[in-house]
């Protein structure tokens, strides 16, 4: 029998008020239902209109790209873009009042009278809590990183996890970080009806690269950083000493919080799409395509903050197109550009390994059309008195895999067998990235991150020098990761 919702609902009615003796029965039936309730609610969605027309303008995007929709790695991708945006937004379906109704709890205040504590003027710092949002002027997630204070009146707390889950229904949108503070602190000051209620964010949005541009530094991906402020009740003022209490509460976890009363207004540069002045030729298929995708989020695709999205995100999205780097690495791999070729006679000399570490890179996946972006590092042997490679011709061959849809176990093996053509043949090449697919969205693992190696001739049989080459590989944290 298939199972609906409903169909399950009355199954869970069956057990009854949970006894002391039958409790662990009923928590792994609980837990099977709730499992058969999610991939239930996951498979209609996969039949709603909006998650169609979703897949639809995804394969448009993925035409405009070049590709070939019908191979293998693309198969799925235009329903696993349609639920994550929709499982990205579905803060628009959610209700605060949902989340706080019963989540408050009477506490007490002190009993002398003197002081504040409790469920009366105290302090309740909620920190660090983590998040991804969609950023609406180009469409792609953001980090944010929410601390939230409250002062509780009235006599009543609200439950913690609530907290974050308020917080979420509005990360859970197309966003802005200022209007995205705003709308929790309001939120929790209507939900709780407390003192005052603060919000800080700390937010990064990746930079735009491009194999022209000079976003990224020889070392790593930048970000764009961002702290907003929002306050409300006797945080209103920013410059209210009570501020003084949460910012050093915050201080103590190594946040910089110098900034934060200069309030951060929308017209700074926050997402990188809205400092270029040119765009390409606009694609009007591929244009068409993102508005529709908008619009089956719920979005008003007129909202002058969104005029500009399909714009910025083609922008982004065309990088990985890729059609005039594949020309110049023509001349790489055939060894027709003399730079890139290892030159003297080296057959007598003793050989080393040498190594070229820390090469940023930024790629798409093309599993989720969402960023991963991290550092290469390439060793391989070279001969005493001999030119190594150039590290700028390993950027660029670096950059060339990158800006494709990939995957990491394919790019990690494509750079070795480039590199390998221009060194004699014994590579070993080492990628460290962060996929934005692992963090915005499904299993949501903040922080994790996903190294490969590829290993050609000498390499794959002398354990001695891959560890000598993986010795010199610094700390992820340390290479810009
Ligand atoms: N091996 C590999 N897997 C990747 C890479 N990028 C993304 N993936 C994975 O591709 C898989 C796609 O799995 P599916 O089950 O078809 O899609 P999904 O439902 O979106 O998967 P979840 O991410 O688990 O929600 C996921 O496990 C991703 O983590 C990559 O570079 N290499
Ligand atoms: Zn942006």
């Amino acid at each position: 029998m298939k199972a609906t919702p409903a169909l399950l609902e009355n199954e869970l009615k069956k057990f009854g008020p949970i006894r002391s003796n039958n409790i662990q029965v009923n928590k792994v039936c609980v837990g099977f239902v709730e499992f058969e309730v999610a991939s239930a609610v996951q498979k209609a969605i996969e039949g709603e209109p909006e998650t169609l027309v979703i897949k639809d303008a995804v394969k448009i995007l993925l035409q405009g790209l070049g590709e070939d929709i019908n191979r293998e790695g693309l198969l799925k991708t235009p329903l696993r873009v349609a639920k994550a945006l929709r499982e990205g937004t579905r803060g628009y379906k959610q209700n605060v009042k949902d989340i706080v109704q019963g989540a408050l709890f009477p506490e007490a205040g002190l009993e002398s009278g003197v002081g504040h504590a409790g469920g009366a003027g105290g302090l309740v710092i909620v920190r660090d809590l983590d998040f991804f949002s969609y950023c609406e002027s180009c469409l792609l997630p953001f980090q944010v990183k929410c601390h939230v204070c409250y002062v509780p009146s009235g006599q009543q707390v609200l439950g913690l996890s609530k907290v974050s889950r308020v917080a979420n229904v509005f990360a859970k949108r197309l966003q802005d970080p200022q209007r995205l503070a705003d709308e929790v602190c309001s939120a929790l000051q209507h939900g709780i009806m407390p003192t005052g209620v603060a919000v800080i964010l700390q937010c990064l949005h990746i930079h735009f690269p491009s194999f022209e541009s000079t976003c990224l530094d020889s070392n790593h991906l930048g970000w764009v950083k961002l702290l907003v402020t929002s306050g409300s009740g006797v945080f209103k003022n920013e410059k209210a000493d009570i501020w003084g209490d949460f910012l050093s509460l915050l201080k103590l976890r190594d946040i910089n919080v110098e900034s934060t009363h200069s309030r951060n207004s929308a017209d700074q540069c926050w997402c990188p799409s809205r400092s270029f002045s040119k765009t390409g030729p606009a694609n009007v298929g591929m244009n068409a395509a993102v508005a529709s995708i908008l619009r089956s989020l719920g979005e008003d695709t007129s909202r002058k903050e969104l005029v500009g999205t399909p714009t910025h995100f083609l922008k982004w999205l065309m990088n990985f197109k890729n059609s005039n780097l594949e020309m110049k690495l023509n001349g790489i791999v055939h060894g027709t550009i003399d730079p890139f070729k290892i030159s003297g006679d080296a057959s007598d000399n003793e050989e080393h390994v040498h190594s070229e570490l820390n090469l940023s890179f930024c790629s798409q996946c093309e599993h989720h059309i969402l960023p991963f972006h991290g550092v290469v590092h390439i060793g391989y042997f070279c001969a005493e008195g001999v030119n190594p490679i150039g590290k700028s011709h390993l950027q660029s061959i670096v950059h060339f895999y990158g800006f494709k849809l990939q995957v990491q176990e394919r790019l990690t093996r494509q750079i070795a067998e480039t590199v390998s053509l221009l060194s004699g043949g014994d590579v070993m090449v080492v990628v460290e990235a962060n996929h934005t697919c692992m963090i915005s969205r499904g299993i949501e693992k903040f922080g994790s991150n996903t190294a490969t190696i590829a290993v050609l001739g000498r390499f794959s049989t002398d354990p001695a020098a891959r560890a000598l080459f993986l010795e010199r590989i610094p700390n992820y944290s340390s290479s810009g990761g």
